[in-house]
């Protein structure tokens, strides 16, 4: 199941990747509903425990939740200290794609290869301040490599620059490797990161603070078919 959905994935790619972070969860029916109309392919859900980072979301129930009301693959980004904990549960809560920060882990193949196991794709993301060298050893264990554009945490944060060189370093030495930037993502930088090597944009509040996400997705992918592959 989820080695069908990472196809879909790649196959996605370029693709915008809505961030539920800033949605109306009170009507997220309505809003899954508004985001499939609006042609998005795969959802991007932000899980944080209120310790690796510094604010608290949602967890299974949520994921779960929306897997009940939308069959788009599910690219679950865990900023939590422990992700192996809350693998599994997140698997079978319908997530396809998992990513965890190395900076939670001290060895990421390893927990790579553990989450592959469990039957999900894998990503590994990395923050501004932590250098490429970081995932040293577990990039042939990772289908995804998330580089973030501004520190784990929080929406509506600016875009760090530096993720546009490990983008192009990344896309360099692993040609093969999908490639997922977020934070800070909108009409002004998404140009860059695809220039850059980039597969897949998550985007929150670009979307989520217009009245129209179709015209705003559309906005975005307009300024990706911009850009140099
Ligand atoms: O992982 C995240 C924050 O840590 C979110 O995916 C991201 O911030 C999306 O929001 P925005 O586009 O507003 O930056
Ligand atoms: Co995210």
């Amino acid at each position: 199941m989820s080695q069908d959905k990472l196809e879909l994935i790649r196959n996605a790619g370029p693709s915008v990747l809505p961030s539920l972070l800033l949605c109306d969860f009170g009507d997220l029916k309505t809003e899954l509903a508004r985001l499939e109309d609006a042609g998005t392919q795969v959802l991007h859900l932000d899980v944080m425990d209120g310790h690796f980072v510094p604010n608290l979301t949602y967890g299974m129930p949520i994921v779960e939740g929306i897997r009940r009301h939308s069959d788009l693959p599910m690219d679950v980004h865990l900023m939590i200290s422990d992700p192996l904990r809350y693998a599994q549960p997140m698997v079978d809560a319908g997530a396809d794609l998992l990513t965890f920060h190395v900076e939670a882990v001290e060895d990421a193949g390893e927990v790579a290869r553990e989450i592959r196991s469990m039957g999900a794709a894998v990503g590994v993301a990395l923050n501004p301040d932590t250098d490429l060298s970081a995932l040293d050893g577990c990039l042939d264990d990772v289908d995804m490599v998330l580089v973030m554009s501004v520190n784990a945490g929080f929406g509506g944060q600016a875009f760090n620059p530096v993720a546009l060189e490990k983008l192009a370093a990344l896309k360099q030495s692993h040609p093969d490797l999908l490639l997922e930037i977020d934070g800070g993502i909108n009409l002004e930088t998404i140009g860059a990161a695809r220039a850059a090597g980039c597969d897949l944009f998550v985007v929150g509040s670009a979307i989520f603070k217009q009245d129209d996400y179709a015209a705003a997705i559309a906005a975005l992918d307009a300024e990706i078919a911009g850009g140099v592959s």
